[in-house]
């Protein structure tokens, strides 16, 4: 199967790309080909080279922070090249709010420019605000069904929850500093060969 997607580059590129973007349709890509584990493979090693769809514009590539895509009106390939270039990281939707993140962390750590006012850094500052938060945005998000709230408002909260558990993991100890959505993105791949029930019924007992 590797051997087959190396064949292909582009269209491996696409692959993994759609499977990092839409976990559903990755989930249900990764079920039609018998070798999940050569696929997996393939996601963490990545690939020789890339092109990288972003909704910014191309002069903003270097700061891809999502704030500033609001205005953007086509999506453009902002980034092209080989994961060889010096400082080449691939970003989803995902990595690029967690780059923003690690900006403003970053930022707190700098004598203050006077640059405006940041939610983020209030956060980081603060993590008891940063736990209420996350637990009023859990809560938000299950009134979305328990109230019928409807689809816009379900995926609003949804992104308020990812956004703030996202400040949090950012906040977690150990090298280089916090824990990488790539490390999350990770244990969800690896799940996606088991059900929740088997994974618990395998669990040894506690003590
Ligand atoms: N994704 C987000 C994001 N999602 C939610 N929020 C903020 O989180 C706060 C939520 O607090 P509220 O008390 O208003 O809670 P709420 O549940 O939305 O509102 P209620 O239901 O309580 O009325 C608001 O200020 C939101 O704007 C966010 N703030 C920042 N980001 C991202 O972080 C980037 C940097 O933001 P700053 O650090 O503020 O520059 C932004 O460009 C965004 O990409």
């Amino acid at each position: 199967m590797t051997a087959f997607l190396d064949g292909l580059k582009w269209d491996k590129n696409s692959l993994v790309a759609v499977i990092v973007q839409h976990i559903d349709t990755g989930e249900v890509l990764m079920q039609a080909f018998a070798d999940r584990a050569a696929i997996s493979e393939t996601m963490q090693t990545g690939t020789c080279w890339f092109r990288e769809a972003s909704l910014s514009a191309p002069h903003a590539a270097a700061d891809a922070a999502p704030s500033t895509d609001a205005g953007a009106s086509a999506p453009c390939v902002a980034h092209e090249g080989h994961h060889e270039a010096p400082e080449h990281v691939p970003r989803t939707t995902l990595l690029a709010l967690e780059r923003t993140i690690a900006q403003r962390r970053e930022a707190l750590a700098k004598p203050s420019d006077g640059s405006k006012p940041s939610w983020t850094a209030r956060l980081l500052g603060n993590p008891e605000l940063l736990c209420k938060k996350i637990r009023e945005e859990a809560g938000e998000l299950c009134q979305t069904l328990e109230a019928n709230e409807g689809r816009e408002r379900a995926a609003s909260e949804m992104a308020d929850l990812l956004y703030h558990s996202m400040v949090l993991l950012n906040l977690q100890a150990g090298p280089p500093r916090g824990v990488e959505m790539e490390e999350v993105l990770r244990v969800l791949r690896k799940r996606f060969t088991q059900s929740g029930l088997e994974e618990k019924a395998a669990r040894p007992p506690k003590a």
